[in-house]
């Protein structure tokens, strides 16, 4: 395990595979944390190095008061990179996350090579919708917006088909701070990266589960068209496909680190 302090913030980091391979690092969603990723690395190809990393409000990292905006977490996605000397990095970037991998790759060129957007947006809903989950959150806490929450995760289904991985993302999700969580929600509510990606150069690629009701296969297909990217639908995936269907994700992914 590593930890870096920045900004007054530790974030916990997970540094894996060999120090000289090709860097990989990803961008958690609202409401989960590094462990996200565990059912997808076993299919992605060897000799990778593989970074993970609890975004601030979230996971074993530090909780500072919120709000926070996007520039905050993908400031702390660059230290990540700059502390462990991390270049040529390809970043993949799950909704929040996508939207840090956006704002990384427009503030932070030098440090990306290519950039994986998963079920993200340059905007994600409307400042509206961000703050009344906001208010709920902090008057009711998360348990009292998660089966909300959770319908949107997962394709119909699943959770009849999988009731233990189910319970498993519940409990992620209802275990972190609720001020972490209520943060982020405030990044995103602040976050229009269309400009910004209108303008990036780096190799991009697309995509998102069929049945994703947060980030649905139009917006995201729209950010996509901003920057030229290849855009990608995952069959009986909602929001979390890397969870759902690891196999369909690492494929398109492993197509992807071929080409760039
Ligand atoms: O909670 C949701 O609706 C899904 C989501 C939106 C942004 C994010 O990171 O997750």
């Amino acid at each position: 395990m590593h930890a870096l302090t920045h900004d007054g913030v530790t974030l916990h980091i997970l540094d894996q595979g060999p120090r000289d391979g090709r860097v990989v690092m990803f961008g958690n969603s609202l409401g989960s944390d590094l462990r996200l990723w565990e059912a997808l690395i076993p299919h992605l190809p060897e000799g990778l190095r593989l970074i993970r990393f609890d975004k601030r409000g979230h996971g074993l990292s530090d909780c500072p008061p919120g709000p926070y905006s996007i520039e905050d977490l993908s400031g702390d996605a660059a230290a990540i990179c700059d502390a462990l000397g991390l270049r040529d990095v390809t970043f993949i970037g799950l909704s929040i996350g996508g939207l840090i991998g956006q704002s990384l790759a427009a503030r932070r060129p030098d440090l990306l090579r290519a950039l994986v957007l998963m079920d993200t947006a340059a905007k994600i809903g409307t400042p509206e919708m961000w703050n009344e989950r906001i208010a709920n959150v902090r008057r009711d806490g998360i348990a009292s917006i998660s089966d909300a929450i959770l319908a949107r995760w997962f394709a119909p289904g699943f959770a009849e088909a999988h009731p233990a991985e189910f319970a498993l993302c519940r409990n992620m999700l209802e275990r972190g701070p609720d001020e972490g969580y209520a943060g982020c929600c405030a990044a995103i509510a602040g976050a229009d990266q269309t400009e910004a990606t209108r303008a990036l150069t780096l190799p991009v690629m697309a995509m998102t589960g069929a049945d994703d009701a947060s980030t649905p296969p139009d917006l995201v297909r729209a950010t996509a068209e901003l920057c030229g990217a290849a855009f990608h639908e995952i069959a009986n995936a909602g929001h979390l496909p890397c969870y759902e269907q690891p196999k369909a994700v690492a494929a398109l992914l492993k197509a992807f680190l071929d080409k760039t």
